[in-house]
């Protein structure tokens, strides 16, 4: 294709190392709120882009790990990714640039909407599938998210959901959050080789991805209610897998239920996962 067909990389222009923003170049406004690094605000990059920025609190982040990695997450593109602008890593703390998504996270984003949500499985069905769409394409690029949940994926304009902050659990600090006695862990997310290995891989993102599709079709409940972190590492341990939410029909829920297989060679790959979900959804129009 001629240069023109191609999207301009939103990273282009960028200064020699085409990842790092020039700071003087941001504009920061309202925050947006805060996560395991601190203060996220949106901003405006070259006075027009929309950008939501990261803000890393001291001590939060292995930042020279990050950086470094950063220029591979800035070469993952696709549609239902947040794309990684670039980083402002020449003062502290550093920034994180992203694309903005003006509807915030999708788990809060099912929880406002429930009452409209609840009864139009179609659209929950096109949400998972969005998600899965993003997850294929980290699949082949043999990317591993490790923190998938509708809490790390994000809505913008005209309703379309994005996969956030793949990869970045690798540079957290935190051991609260990175060890899977910790309180901050997300064992409800985790498959049993994760909890009793840590050993992360795309099928340990087909785990999460289930409990995730368990959340959109229950508009955002909490998986396994108040359980405490023991009582669902015993359970998953056993075996017992989260029951089908009501507005679930029940070809989408055997999806679901695959994803949760013991073994996770048994589980589908996120291609095969897209093609089952697009089947049942054209089974439903
Ligand atoms: C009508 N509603 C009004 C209220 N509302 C908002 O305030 C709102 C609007 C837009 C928002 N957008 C974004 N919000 C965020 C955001 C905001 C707060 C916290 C975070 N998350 C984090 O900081 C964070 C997430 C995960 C992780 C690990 C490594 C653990 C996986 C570490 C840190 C992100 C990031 N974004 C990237 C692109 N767009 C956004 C967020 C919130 C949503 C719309």
């Amino acid at each position: 294709t001629s240069p023109c067909d191609r999207p301009v990389p939103p990273t282009a222009g960028l200064s020699h190392d085409k990842w790092e923003i020039d700071p003087t170049e941001l504009h920061l406004l309202e925050e947006l709120g805060s996560g395991q690094f601190g203060v996220v605000r949106r901003g405006k990059w070259r006075g027009s882009i929309d950008v939501a920025v990261k803000m890393m609190k001291e001590g939060t982040m292995s930042e020279d790990d990050f950086i470094e990695e950063a220029k591979v997450m800035t070469k993952l593109q696709h549609t239902n990714l947040v794309q990684l602008y670039g980083v402002c890593s020449k003062d502290r703390p550093i920034y994180i640039v992203t694309e903005y998504m003006r509807h915030g996270s999708l788990l809060n984003y099912l929880r406002r909407h429930e009452a409209s949500l609840s009864t139009n499985v179609g659209y929950l069905l096109d949400i998972c599938i969005q998600v899965c769409r993003g997850m294929a394409y980290l699949e082949r690029r043999n990317y591993i998210h490790r923190d998938l949940a509708a809490r790390n994926c994000l809505v913008g304009s005209e309703n379309v959901v994005k996969v956030a902050d793949f990869g970045l659990a690798r540079y957290v600090l935190d051991d609260q959050y990175t060890s899977s006695g910790g309180t901050k862990f997300p064992i409800k997310w985790a498959p049993p080789e994760v909890l009793n290995y840590t050993r992360f891989s795309s099928k340990s993102d087909v785990w999460a991805y289930g409990v995730l599709m368990w959340e959109v079709f229950t508009c955002g409940k909490m998986p396994y209610g108040r359980l405490k972190n023991a009582e669902v590492v015993d359970r998953v341990q056993r075996g017992l897998i989260l029951e089908k939410p009501k507005a679930c029909v029940k070809e989408v829920y055997e999806i679901m239920r695959k994803c949760w297989a013991h073994c996770p060679e048994v589980r589908p790959s996120f291609r095969v996962l897209k093609e089952q979900l697009i089947n049942v959804n054209q089974g439903l129009v």
